[in-house]
């Protein structure tokens, strides 16, 4: 017998958005109430309009909305929520002169929060406002030095660190974190506060609700109430007994720094392409007369100019398929997804056996340094690298321009994995294909998932069987060597193993001085 599913009921203030269809770009000198200098920052950025899903995010902050509900934003891949939610904060904050911590933004990753720092960091320094980043991609003092104002030694007097606490400063009115070192900051850094954070930014939601990522988002809950409206009494002791005393308790009432003003609620905007309906996940932001902006009827959209094309081939012939397909495809920057890392390093590594294709590939996967990912993605942003073999790590947020190609080489499992890894092309508006390589007897399972988007005649396309018998030989060649590399790979970390299995078996002492 079949079971059936029962799906998650709909929370009521789901079943009423606005839908950012209705609202049109807008003429970057016709957006009212922009402040001039920010009009000019983003004229330099080479930005004439703002998108409709800014036009309508604006309505609901700057506008008559004026930031009273919090916003949930459920729009396509590419549609620029970035900028969605940082015009209006950056606007917000710059009619304030004391420096402090008053917006947080949390990504799921570093190379996502460097992308979404770049973006603060072209609008926020010309109304005054300074952005940091708290990723760990410098050491942790470094970072520290960056993010907190110490204050200024006078001649011959020499400061405890532990009696300068009080006379800290932050040194930016905006950071941009991921939640491992969020919570380091707030665990072990003096002088990081967020007892004055006005808004908090959750980019890619769903993902960033699937993992506790050391429980950031009830500490920062926590931490950003007044102790009087403890809303959290479980999380209270839960969080005294997992950090212990936790020194950044903000007040409630008079703050300092704002001349006896009332503390302002602190403005949630929770956002993705694929939020989730899910309200036990969404009660975890304890949202305030949240308000959700959709666009169109459909829950999952894919972008306006996104051609999605299946490609139909026998398992074990996928490299060649693939091959040919790179090769019609010439230059064009293109994303090749695999389905775990391990296929990643495989495949990009054949595909370098092949010979002479002329084009430049390169993995970019999870199971690599930060340091060579960064590489990768650079030289790939720069065009150096024409093709990037990747695993999941770059299906979310990650904007490159002018990749044209998007090719899913394993079946997505889901239907916000295709979302996602579809949306890295046919951004801002632009065109941009999808290629999914199926086996026939995954198609049926390809086209229930896709009618979830609403895309269900999705075209076959084919590459002529001259050019995948031309290839053959090399193929067989290039297979031949991979298996030579695969084990050459293996007895290396063997070898690095067990050298390093010795090492720590003899001298304990030694490594630890080292
Ligand atoms: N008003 C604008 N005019 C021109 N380009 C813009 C504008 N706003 C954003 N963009 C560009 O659009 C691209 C996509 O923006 P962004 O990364 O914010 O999309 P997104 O909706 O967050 O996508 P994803 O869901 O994949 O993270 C970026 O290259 C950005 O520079």
């Amino acid at each position: 017998m079949e079971v059936k599913k029962r799906s998650t009921p709909i929370l009521p203030w789901m079943r009423s958005p606005v839908d950012v269809n209705q609202f049109e770009a807008c003429a970057l000198n016709l957006f009212p109430c922009l402040d001039p200098r920010l009009e000019v920052a983003l004229d330099k950025m080479g930005f004439s309009s703002l998108f409709p899903v800014q036009v309508a995010v604006w309505q609901e902050t700057i506008g008559p909305g004026a930031f009273e509900r919090d916003l949930c934003i459920n729009s396509p891949t590419g549609s620029g929520k970035t900028l969605a939610y940082a015009l209006p904060i950056v606007q917000k904050l710059s009619t304030r002169s004391v420096k402090c911590l008053r917006a947080l933004v949390v990504l799921p990753t570093r190379d996502l929060a460097l992308q979404v720092k770049e973006v603060f960091a072209a609008i926020a320094p010309a109304v005054g406002l300074s952005v940091g980043l708290a990723v760990g991609q410098s050491s942790i003092a470094d970072e520290i030095s960056e993010l907190i104002k110490r204050p200024k030694l006078e001649a011959g007097i020499c400061y405890d660190p532990e009696d300068v606490t009080c006379e800290l400063q932050s040194s930016v009115d905006i950071l941009v974190a991921t939640p491992g070192r969020l919570m380091d900051h707030i665990n072990s850094t003096k002088g990081f506060t967020l007892e004055h954070l006005c808004y908090l930014v959750v980019d890619e939601t769903d993902r960033l609700l699937r993992e506790a990522y050391q429980s950031w988002l009830p500490t920062v809950l926590q931490l950003t109430q007044s102790n009087e409206e403890s809303l959290f009494p479980l999380a209270n002791s839960f969080l005294s007994s997992t950090f212990g005393s936790l020194k950044t308790i903000r007040r409630c009432g008079v703050e300092r720094g704002f001349k006896g003003k009332s503390h302002p609620r602190l403005v949630k905007m929770v956002l993705s392409a694929t939020l989730t309906q899910d309200p036990s996940k969404l009660a975890q932001l304890n949202l305030h007369h949240p308000l959700l902006m959709t666009t169109g009827k459909r829950r999952y959209q894919l972008p306006e100019k996104l051609e999605s094309y299946k490609l139909i081939c026998e398992s074990n012939l996928r490299p060649l398929y693939l091959v040919a397909l790179l090769q019609e495809l010439g230059e064009e920057k293109c994303i090749v997804f695999t389905s775990s890392t391990e296929s990643t390093h495989r495949l990009c590594t054949l595909l370098n056996l092949f010979g002479d294709l002329g084009i430049k590939i390169k993995e970019y996967s999870g199971l690599q340094r930060q340091s060579r990912r960064s590489k990768t993605l650079k030289s790939f942003r720069e065009g150096k690298v024409q093709v990037l073999v990747s695993s999941d790590a770059m299906t979310r947020g990650m904007d490159v321009q002018g990749v044209r190609n998007v090719i899913n080489y394993d079946i997505p499992a889901y239907i916000k994995t295709y979302i996602h890894r579809a949306g890295r092309t046919a951004r801002a508006g632009q065109a941009g294909r999808c290629f999914t390589l199926l086996h026939k007897y995954e198609v049926k399972r390809f086209k229930k998932m896709l009618q979830k988007a609403d895309n269900e005649s999705v075209p076959h396309y084919s590459v002529p069987s001259s050019s995948i018998e031309s290839l053959r030989a090399a193929y067989n060649s290039a297979l031949g060597k991979l298996k030579e590399t695969v084990e050459s790979e293996a007895s290396r970390k063997r070898k690095f193993g067990s050298k390093f299995l010795k090492l720590s078996r003899t001298k304990p002492t030694d490594r630890r001085k080292g």
